[in-house]
């Protein structure tokens, strides 16, 4: 099975009303590149909007509630999501696991609820600076990895996102030889644990991607498609990360 490029973007904490004219700026370009795949996570308040877009377009949370309903003031579940429209979901992003203290168990929790709910999931690991440059950052990402992978999954409805803590927002980013060889030796571990489907899943880099570095980036080893942050915030940033990915085809 041929790995489709992926290039999705994730909004953070930012996007009013006002900002879904981007997104359907982007779904309506994102049709004329039919080999590659697009998605927008935008805050929870616009999933439901961006989700009725007339342009249409795949739109998905940037993280679940473990628990489908409950008691849990402020959260939102992944069968929550899926009912507003989302069809995906980002678990283990960095600023949660750090900014929350999620940990790689939570992470896998997440992960799960989100493909019982249907979802598709793109699973986040990456190292912090300090873990980079003491040379050991391939075991510490294969150990998130390992951890936070769930138990038994559809290969067509998991990606897992790379994204070096120290390369979010910085406009710095490791070189493709650094960035190959992480992806590889992810693909190796998913291959130790799933065996050969694991040729299937697809492993985005993120950290400070842009319109420029898209190129390099995307064609580096094993990278299949590309996790934006803040060029994802507008088409004019976020569509030429979409046609390099369109390029390698
Ligand atoms: O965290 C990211 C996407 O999830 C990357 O953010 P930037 O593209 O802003 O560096």
């Amino acid at each position: 099975m041929a790995r489709r490029k992926y290039v999705v973007g994730n909004w953070k904490m930012n996007g009013l009303t006002e900002a879904l004219g981007e997104a359907g700026a982007i779904f309506a370009a994102a049709r004329g590149h039919a080999a590659v795949d697009v998605a927008l996570c935008p805050p929870f308040t616009l999933i439901g909007a961006m989700a009725a877009l007339p342009e249409g377009g795949t739109v998905g949370g940037q993280d679940c509630h473990v628990q489908a309903s409950g008691a849990f003031t402020g959260s939102v579940s992944a069968p929550m999501l899926a009912d507003a429209g989302a069809r995906l979901v980002i678990v283990g992003h960095s600023e949660r696991r750090e900014g929350y203290g999620e940990s790689d168990g939570d992470v896998k929790a997440k992960a799960e609820a989100a493909l019982a709910a249907g979802l598709s999931v793109i699973l986040c690991v990456g190292e912090p600076r300090k873990v980079r440059e003491s040379g050991d950052a391939i075991d510490y990402v294969l150990a998130q990895v390992r951890q936070s992978l769930p138990d038994g999954f559809d290969r067509s409805r998991l990606a897992i996102a790379y994204e070096p803590i120290w390369a979010i927002g910085t406009g710095l980013v490791p070189t493709i030889e650094d960035v190959a060889a992480m992806h590889g030796s992810i693909r190796a571990a998913l291959t130790e644990r799933i065996g050969a489907g694991a040729a299937d899943l697809r492993l985005l880099y993120g950290g400070s991607v842009n319109g420029e570095n898209a190129a390099e980036l995307l064609g580096a080893g094993d990278v299949d498609g590309a996790l934006v942050g803040g060029a994802s915030l507008t088409a004019a940033k976020f569509l030429p990360i979409v046609e390099a990915a369109a390029g390698l085809e």
